[in-house]
């Protein structure tokens, strides 16, 4: 395994009783970069999660995380990763501020830097109105801004996100966006799980997908990223639209249509061209014209399809 200081993980598995949650997952994430970790529901994306942040102990495999093993050294791992849960777990009855400045005192600020930081995270997080509040007043949304301030405290050079983006609002998930993105350009290797794939495809440089405990090969990857996927056609007036198809050589078999226009399964770019340019040169106005689902949607559907075929 090579150890690149942010995410390396080599042949990883734990079980729970005949549970085989993750069977092997073998991945890196560089420093500078973010990477997604997809998978269905039950895949063990947060089994995984939980074994990089030093919270469970894998059975077999390596994990190095900014260039420590979480088993050997999780004072080392803890000290330069920070971990956002799938749910804030946070005293109730303590504020915002509070909850902040307790997590920098527990990695070892003094009260006044603890404080500073708490003010200063609380900005980044957008949570100002609420910081001198109780933990229990806040809304999903709020907590997980606040969970993502408490990841983050110690600036950590590793950062593992569990479905950060659940319950906020479309304007904190930009902000979070963008937050992100502002860590890996400081250098930080960030692992970010999520269902919602689109939001991971503006964000991340890499993905990992997670199979039933397995993390898929490359090979696999490499398939699915070429295989054929819908595109989706809207042309001003829809009656055009399938005789120019046909004319065009698409069996009638193949179109179908959603609320949102017509689809049409193509296997490349070339081809994708070939057929715009024969549909505006019959005369179809064509308004709209681009893949139905995103690059990593795409993977992960056609990744689904082949272990269900096989
Ligand atoms: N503590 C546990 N004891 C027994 N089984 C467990 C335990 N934790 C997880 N599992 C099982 O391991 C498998 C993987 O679970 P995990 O929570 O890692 O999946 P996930 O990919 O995070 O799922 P989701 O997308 O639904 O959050 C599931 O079958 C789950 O039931």
């Amino acid at each position: 395994m090579t150890i690149s200081g942010g995410i390396d993980v080599d042949g990883v598995a734990r079980s729970f009783g005949d549970v085989h949650a993750v069977r092997e997952a073998t991945l890196t994430v560089r420093p500078g970069s973010v990477a997604g970790l997809i998978g269905p529901n039950g895949s063990g994306k947060t089994t995984l999660l939980l074994m990089l942040a030093t919270l469970l102990a894998p059975d077999a495999g390596r994990i190095s995380i900014a260039g420590h093993d979480p088993v050997e050294q999780p004072r080392e791992v803890r000290a330069r990763m920070g971990w956002m849960p799938d749910t804030l777990g946070a005293w109730p009855s303590l504020t915002v501020r509070q909850t902040l400045v307790a997590a920098g005192r527990l990695y070892g600020l003094t009260q006044d830097a603890a404080g500073e930081r708490a003010a200063e995270l609380i900005d980044v997080v957008s949570l100002e109105p609420l910081a001198d509040r109780p933990n229990r007043v806040l809304s999903r949304g709020q907590k997980q801004r606040l969970s993502l301030a408490r990841a983050i405290v110690h600036d950590p050079d590793v950062l593992l996100l569990d479905e950060p983006a659940s319950g906020l609002d479309p304007q904190a998930r930009a902000d979070l966006r963008e937050l992100i993105r502002r860590f890996a350009a400081e250098g930080k290797a960030v692992l970010v799980s999520s269902h919602v794939l689109a939001e991971l495809d503006e964000m991340a440089d890499t993905a990992v997908y997670l199979r039933a405990g397995r993390t898929a090969s490359a090979d696999a990857v490499e398939r699915s990223v070429r295989s054929a996927r819908d595109w989706r056609i809207r042309a001003i007036d829809a009656s055009t639209l399938a005789p120019a198809l046909a004319a065009a050589g698409v069996p009638a078999e193949l179109i179908r249509a959603d609320n949102l226009g017509t689809l049409v399964p193509i296997g490349d770019e070339d081809q994708a061209a070939r057929l715009l340019a024969a549909l505006v040169g019959s005369g179809v106005a064509v308004s709209s014209f681009g893949p139905a689902v995103g690059d990593l949607e795409h993977v992960f559907l056609e990744l689904n399809r082949e272990e269900g075929d096989s």
